[in-house]
């Protein structure tokens, strides 16, 4: 499949009929898909999706069944100076907790041959300087997900990859991970983050690819996935509303009334609601379009291939 992204410059992440199988349970499905630099491209799936495992395998954490993921043209697993080509933030409990915040990263930029200076940087990038000597296991979840975005970022890597990175942390954090993740998109890296919080990705993201049961269900800019799935929705009140509603239901639309006994139509625009209604004489109180929001957009794409949780009729 053509990539959608110029492939000028910089490091990419190709990833090409991608697929994981556990058993008899495939979670990542001939994913295909490649990102661009100077972007933040979002990741968003229901909980047990794939995103996880297909970090994993973009990461040499796991063996594809088949496929393959490659970091600017290699696999993960051959190339040279890993972390300064992908840093990655996937488990943040996974840090040795009695060590403090400081040792952790140096012991990293040792075993990376990165410079110790770079350690007090990242501390102050996160905003972890003042409890660098502290140990880990005195840490909130906030504080660890910096602690592990700061190992991320130890080697100024070219791409940056961070799974579920606002879990645990306070609003205040979510702002700054969403700050950062700009910034680090404008520096000129890949960003890649994943999310089952559609809203809280599209904020950020430039770019959206949304997987379910470990298939690609979207790949497109942000604003033009919004566009497309945006379904306008009208809100209506008037008089005579039971005639409107059979004469917008003959036009095709799907017409329902809402929980104030207003109709709420789809598939037809305001002003070809406005024009059926002048024919039939109806005057009305209220004609509203409204946009789809991002949750909507979401559950549209994803509705048929939940992992789980799903409703009836689901397969
Ligand atoms: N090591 C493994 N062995 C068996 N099954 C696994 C393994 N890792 C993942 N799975 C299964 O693969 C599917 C995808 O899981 P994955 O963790 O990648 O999803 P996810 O989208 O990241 O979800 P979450 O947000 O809940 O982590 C799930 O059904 C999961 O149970």
């Amino acid at each position: 499949m053509e990539s959608p992204y110029p492939t000028t410059g910089g490091t990419m992440i190709e990833v090409q009929g991608l697929t994981k199988r556990f058993g008899d349970q495939t979670a990542v499905d001939g994913l295909t898909f490649s990102l661009r630099p100077g972007a933040v491209t979002g990741f968003l799936g229901a909980n047990g999706a794939g995103k996880t495992t297909t970090l994993r395998l973009i990461l040499g954490l796991e063996r594809p069944t088949s496929g393959t993921a490659l970091v600017g043209g290699r696999r993960f697993a051959e190339v040279e100076s890993p972390m300064r080509e992908v840093g990655a933030l996937l488990d943040a409990g996974a840090v040795h907790g009695s060590r403090t915040a400081r040792d952790h990263l140096r012991c990293l930029a040792a075993s990376n041959r990165i410079p110790d200076s770079r350690v007090e940087e990242v501390l102050g990038l996160v905003g972890l300087e003042p409890v660098g000597g502290q140990r880990v296991r005195t840490f909130s979840l906030g504080m660890r997900q910096r602690l592990g975005i700061a190992g991320a970022l130890l080697g100024d890597p070219k791409v940056v990859i961070f799974d579920e990175p606002v879990n645990g942390l306070d609003p205040q954090g979510v702002v700054w991970i969403r700050t950062l993740t700009r910034e680090l998109a404008q520096e000129g890296k890949t960003v890649l983050i994943s999310s089952h919080l559609m809203g809280e990705v599209a904020r950020t993201a430039d770019h959206i690819l949304v997987i379910g049961r470990g298939k690609l269900l979207a790949d497109a800019p942000a604003e033009e996935l919004m566009r497309e799935f945006s379904r306008y929705r009208v809100l209506v009140d008037g008089d005579n509303l039971g005639l409107l509603a059979a004469r917008l239901r003959e036009l095709g639309a799907d017409v329902e009334f809402g929980l104030l006994g207003k109709l709420e139509a789809v598939g037809l625009t305001s002003s070809e609601i406005f024009k059926v209604a002048m024919a039939e004489g109806i005057v009305l109180s209220e004609l509203t379009p409204q946009e789809s929001s991002l949750e909507e957009v979401f559950m549209d794409l994803t509705k048929e291939s939940v992992g789980f949780g799903a409703a009836k009729g689901d397969r």
